[in-house]
């Protein structure tokens, strides 16, 4: 059964790293590759890959045949010695000078094809992970799928480097060590044929190698023993890393914040006792690590003088030479090198097993994310003629099910500005994000005017990094608006001052106040001109008199923009032609009534 498991277990680990492989090996992007002396050429993606992969294959066996040249080289400089053949040493000798310059070569080239190799990977692998993170909002909707895929940025960032070099690695590793314990064990094999066992005279037919076999095979069987834990150790290892850091980037962004709240100490142990996790875990770590560690290098020691204790006998008896000994002890040194792979690769392979179930969990869940937007969990939207926005039979829930309100019939009309009112944590804004077709925990029907756009303002607006213009412009391309048109949109909501530094580029969510920067959203409306601007507290960081300017503006420059707010102050009444308010019904849900004219408030 164990057997079974451990099978079933390869096999699916073997599966999550194709599937984790085949994208970049299935590329038809276009790219470039310069081969020096030939010159540059055009392909896909996945003949250069497949290219450069062959290329640093043929030079790592180019490695492993020099190595059995080498150890015929071994065995003829050692009896040259013996023998005290001058002349045969020095020509060995300028063999030696031939062999040496074409390791060093094979060795330079195959690092740079390799690297260029693993950059190209990786630039093939992001792009697909960046794009799949930013469709269908799945960076949003990953936030109600749970743990799996906890530090997104940390995926894509550093466990894809991580997948393509180590994939790399044991790759080739495997590879050469096949090679290289054919290549060895032939050598022993016919080393064998000369030497009896150790202090007998019996002879068994390969005997070096069957030690050598067996004595490799107890080493895998042992590292693995020892070091199994070290796969969850790893993962959780990564886990509390990334945690930590996140950790403090937020204090880094929220740093006024928790500074005005003296929230200092509060951050301090927090922060500690996120460190405190990565203490321990790595202090776990240490204890199977350090297991580990006494085994592989106990039998890599006991390695160097066990070739010895099998070949001593023949020689001194006379049996096999010099340099039969010295090559036997080499010999005896790749095979059991190339058989106790997985015995040094342990730590490697925990590691990388750890990386895999990472990004095969991303995916997962990237996939997940996407599939929400495809299923009955959003409102259900329809497109018609008319020119209101309905909501029909909707029930609007949150992610663990509870329902937040319920909306019978919702109808917003087009040129009739509407407020919407009502108590805090009635779902006023999931209202908004469901009609906006991003909340994913709704049942109803949506029907919007087949056309029209919408564009949603949130009270707490989000500045991207980069210069103010691109902030101004967000999310439109570089070059969607002429200078006229920006610096016409920032006067209109006040900002003029700020024209001069469209270019600087800062943290300006650090820099702008909270009112700036709900003026730098209201002015990307004025650039945008949607059909239907709803604006959720989006103006609540201005003083009503700002408040008043900034609806007389989108009143005058978009008079086409139907708009719909959620607010509290009784000031925004005036600015509206309707009012909506939530409210309790009888089974103690929250409805949005129509409320019919708002009462107007005289302005302060
Ligand atoms: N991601 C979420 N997970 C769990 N509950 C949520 C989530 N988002 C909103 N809610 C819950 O849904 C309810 C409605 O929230 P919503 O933000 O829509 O209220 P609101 O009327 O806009 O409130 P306010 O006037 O305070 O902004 C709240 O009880 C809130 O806790």
């Amino acid at each position: 059964m164990a057997g079974t498991g451990m099978i079933d277990g390869l096999k699916n680990f073997l599966i999550a790293i194709w599937h984790l492989t085949k994208p970049y090996f299935n590329s038809r992007n276009i790219g470039e590759i310069r081969v020096w002396p030939f010159g540059t050429f055009r392909a896909q993606e996945r003949w250069i890959g497949l290219f450069m992969l062959t290329t640093v294959v043929v030079l790592a066996l180019g490695g492993v045949a020099l190595n059995v040249v080498l150890s015929y080289w071994n065995n003829n400089f050692y009896n040259a010695l013996q023998a005290k053949d001058e002349g045969t040493f020095w020509s060995l000798l300028g063999l030696f000078c031939i062999l040496a310059t074409v390791w060093i070569t094979r060795a330079v080239i195959a690092y740079v094809v390799r690297s260029y190799l693993v950059i190209r990977w990786r630039r093939v692998m992001t792009d697909i992970y960046l794009d799949r993170w930013m469709s269908h909002h799945a960076h949003y909707r990953m936030r109600f799928l749970g743990q799996k895929a906890d530090n997104p940025d940390q995926r894509i960032q550093e466990d894809i480097d991580q997948f393509v070099t180590t994939t790399l690695t044991l790759f080739l590793g495997l590879l050469t060590s096949v090679v290289s314990l054919f290549s060895f064990a032939f050598i022993l094999w016919n080393l064998s044929s000369k030497m009896t066992l150790p202090f007998t005279d019996i002879t068994i037919p390969g005997f070096l190698f069957w030690v050598a076999l067996i004595y490799s095979v107890a080493g895998t069987i042992g590292a693995h023993y020892f070091g199994r834990k070290l796969i969850h150790l790893n993962f959780m290892q990564q886990r509390y890393e990334a945690d930590f850091r996140f950790g403090m980037a937020r204090v880094r962004e929220y740093g006024e914040q928790i500074a005005l709240m003296e929230g200092d100490q509060a951050e301090r142990s927090r922060l500690g006792r996120m460190f405190s996790f990565v203490v321990q875990n790595f202090l776990k770590l240490v204890g199977v690590q350090k297991i580990l560690t006494a085994f592989t290098s106990g039998y890599g020691q006991a390695a160097v003088v066990f070739p010895f204790l099998l070949t001593a006998h023949n020689y001194f008896s006379g049996r096999v030479t010099f340099g039969d000994l010295m090559q036997t002890n080499q010999a005896f040194g790749q095979v059991q090198d190339a058989l106790s792979f997985f015995v040094d690769a342990y730590s490697t392979v925990a590691t990388y097993k750890a990386i895999v179930d990472r990004l095969t969990g991303f995916d997962e869940t990237m996939q997940r994310a996407a599939a929400v937007g495809a299923d009955t969990h959003m409102l259900n939207r329809h497109e018609a003629a008319t020119g209101e926005i309905n909501v029909d039979d909707a029930t609007l829930a949150t992610p663990t099910g509870e329902t937040i309100l319920t909306v019978p019939h919702l109808a917003l009309e087009a040129g009739h500005d509407t407020l919407i009112a009502g108590p805090s944590g009635s779902g006023k804004s999931t209202l908004f994000r469901a009609i906006a077709g991003i909340w994913p925990y709704a049942e109803g029907t949506l029907t919007v005017p087949a056309g029209k756009s919408l564009m949603l303002l949130p009270q707490q607006p989000y500045i991207p990094l980069g210069t103010l213009r691109e902030a101004v412009t967000y999310p439109a391309q570089e070059g969607a608006y002429d200078d006229a048109a920006i610096r016409d949109a920032l006067t209109a909501v006040e900002l003029s001052h700020l024209i001069p530094r469209l270019d600087e580029a800062h943290p300006w969510q650090q820099r702008l106040s909270g009112g700036e920067q709900q003026r730098i959203a209201i002015a990307r409306a004025l650039l945008a001109r949607p059909d239907w601007l709803l604006l959720d507290e989006a103006t609540a960081a201005l003083d009503e008199k700002l408040e008043q300017t900034v609806y007389k503006v989108i009143a005058d420059k978009l008079p086409n923009t139907t708009v719909v707010s959620i607010g509290h102050r009784s000031t925004l009444n005036a600015l509206h032609d309707r009012r909506i308010l939530m409210e309790r019904q009888e089974d103690g849900l929250f409805s949005p009534v129509p409320t019919g004219r708002p009462v107007s408030a005289t302005p302060a």
